[in-house]
């Protein structure tokens, strides 16, 4: 048999963009003198739709555009995803259609409702009838995403009598999940006993980013088939012949992430309507990096660096961001911000004093990141450029970061990337070339909003906070465990409190790209208001 796999990226609520990259996949496929043509979960709506589902003018368009995606169809047998409205119900379903008429629906069993998903708000579940369709007398099992994790229905699944299995899928990207998913579908192939086809979209969504890497598994749960990861992708695969097989290259760890937060950034960024961008530049790693994967994403062409100098800023932070901005070719402006900074004093200094709080304290320091956060704010207004933040995962997990400051923008890059791993990226870009200047990774970390600050006065050091973050974030794990684990018992009660704390920071952030397995979003909802401690009263 011989199938196009459609790694495309739909776009959410694109209707008519998702059904013309369909039309243009079933073109190929009948080039190609392909029997099916194999698309990603909900292809149609792009995925996850949320809440235009829950609007009749959106289910109106989308029973509008499977009957386009229908009406399309030749003797190419397509497989594409859609809502289907069944009576009261809402269903997650795959269509099978060929010349201009539907062959088979299945609806989607198992519904994630953990993580970023939400699919028990919007779908009912299948029971599983109409799991295999016949094709030019050939019988194909059907599946759809989580429908693969489950052990109890893979086991039903096995006893059905198939030709193929086709799974589709919408996989948001973590770090090597890629491994996971290929980890599955070989001991599925070999459960089933047939060759399985696994097709994931690629594109960013929101906080979420599709990595594709869809692939094929032979019945023996051999790879026969990698598509790449991160690109769109058509292509075919014949189950009785070797030829025209690629099993495309699983890029390591690190060069994954890179490459899912070039394609947030990009995606985020066009998809609501700008090409270009402003960030400010300290001469930190921080800006740094973001400034580099924003001109990986946009063009060099596309990013603004401002600097906003104050009177505690280090010649070295004006002359490491100068020479970020000649490795990177990039526009830049330079604002000194020590005006604006005395104006906002000077407006508050009598009543200040009429309070008898003239000393200087943290207010002062975030009065210097809300001055920087409203000039980059006045230059997005008046260029149109979308700013974006550079705080990273380590910080706005203990809240190390101003509201309305620094905080302020559109798009937060590093937010699901702990320091040590802004570190290590900040390595990797500079593997074969100096593009973030040494001395911007080799130099204490600081926040310069008092003199000789370092982010250690306020911190424990960055390899310790993000090991007792991560225990407590990713693994779940509570105080004793952590210190358990070797770590000061105090140390570990503050990050654990500060993280608590930060709660209501993190729910003002911007969004940004999710990397790893629980990121701050959807991934992890907690309270802001709540009266579960951790920590010793
Ligand atoms: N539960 C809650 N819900 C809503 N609002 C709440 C709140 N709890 C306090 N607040 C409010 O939040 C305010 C405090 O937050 P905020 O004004 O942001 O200020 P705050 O967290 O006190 O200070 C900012 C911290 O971030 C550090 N920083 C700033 C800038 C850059 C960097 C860096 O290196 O990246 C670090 C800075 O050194 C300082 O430690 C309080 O005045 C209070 O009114
Ligand atoms: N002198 C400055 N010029 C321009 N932008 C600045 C300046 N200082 C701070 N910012 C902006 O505020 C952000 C937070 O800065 P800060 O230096 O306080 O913290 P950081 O987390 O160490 O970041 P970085 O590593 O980029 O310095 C910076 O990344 C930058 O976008
Ligand atoms: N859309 C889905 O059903 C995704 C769930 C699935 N476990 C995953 O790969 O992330």
């Amino acid at each position: 048999m011989k199938l196009l796999i459609a790694q495309i990226a739909p776009r959410v609520g694109d209707l008519e963009g998702n059904v013309r990259l369909i039309h243009e996949a079933l073109r190929e496929a009948e080039h190609q003198g392909c029997d099916l043509a194999v698309f990603p979960e909900l292809t149609v709506t792009g995925y996850p739709p949320e809440d235009l589902l829950k609007r009749p003018a959106f289910m109106i368009a989308v029973d509008k555009a499977v009957g386009q995606v229908i009406a399309g169809t030749s003797a190419v047998c397509a497989v594409f995803g859609a809502p289907r409205r069944d009576g009261e119900s809402l269903r997650n379903s795959v269509l099978l259609a060929q010349n201009g008429k539907l062959l088979g629906v299945y609806d989607k069993q198992r519904l994630p409702n953990y993580g970023v998903f939400d699919e028990q708000r919007y779908f009912s579940a299948g029971n599983g009838t109409n799991a295999v369709v016949e094709v030019n007398g050939h019988r194909i099992g059907v599946g759809i995403c989580e429908d693969l994790w489950h052990d109890d229905l893979a086991r039903r699944q096995a006893e059905m009598d198939c030709d193929l299995w086709v799974n589709l899928n919408a996989s948001p990207f973590h770090t090597n999940k890629q491994l996971e998913r290929e980890a599955l579908v070989r001991r599925r192939a070999m459960q089933f006993g047939v060759p399985l086809v696994y097709v994931n979209p690629v594109g960013g969504q929101d906080e979420i980013v599709f990595d594709g890497g869809s692939h094929v598994v032979d019945g023996a749960g051999d790879l026969v088939l990698r598509a790449p990861l991160f690109e769109s992708w058509v292509g075919t695969v014949d189950t009785e012949s070797e030829e025209g097989r690629i099993i495309s290259p699983l890029p390591e760890a690190i060069e994954q992430v890179h490459r899912a937060l070039v394609m947030g950034v990009r995606d985020y960024v066009h998809r609501n309507g700008c090409r270009q961008v402003v960030i400010g530049l300290s001469g930190g790693i921080d800006s740094a990096l973001t400034a580099v994967i924003a001109v990986q994403a946009l063009g060099a062409e596309n990013v603004l660096g401002v600097l906003l100098p104050s009177r505690y800023s280090s010649d070295h932070s004006i002359s490491d961001a100068e020479a970020l901005v000649a490795n990177l070719g990039i526009e830049a402006v330079t604002l000194p911000i020590a005006s604006g900074v005395s104006a906002a004093e000077d407006i508050l200094a009598d009543t200040f004093a009429e309070w008898g709080k003239s000393e200087a304290d943290v207010t002062e320091e975030n009065i210097q990141a809300r001055i920087r956060g409203l000039l980059l704010m006045a230059i997005s207004n008046k260029t149109g450029r979308m700013l974006l933040t550079t705080g990273n995962k380590s910080e706005m997990a203990v809240g190390y970061a101003t509201l309305y400051g620094d905080m302020a923008g559109g798009f937060a890059v590093l937010k699901d990337v702990y320091k040590t791993q802004a570190f290590e990226l900040s390595r990797w870009i500079n593997r074969s070339e100096e593009v973030i200047p040494w001395n911007t990774i080799s130099k204490p970390p600081s926040a310069e909003l008092r003199p000789d600050q370092k982010d250690s006065d306020s911190l424990p050091d960055y390899e310790v906070l993000d090991a007792i973050l991560k225990a407590n974030i990713e693994e779940r794990l509570g105080v004793d465990e952590i210190a358990a684990r070797g770590y000061n018992r105090a140390e570990v009660e503050r990050v654990v409190r500060m993280l608590q704390l930060a709660e209501y920071k993190r729910r003002q952030a911007p969004p940004g790209v999710k990397i790893t397995e629980r990121a701050f979003g959807r991934d992890r909802r907690y309270p802001i208001t709540h009266h579960f401690y951790e920590w010793e009263k």
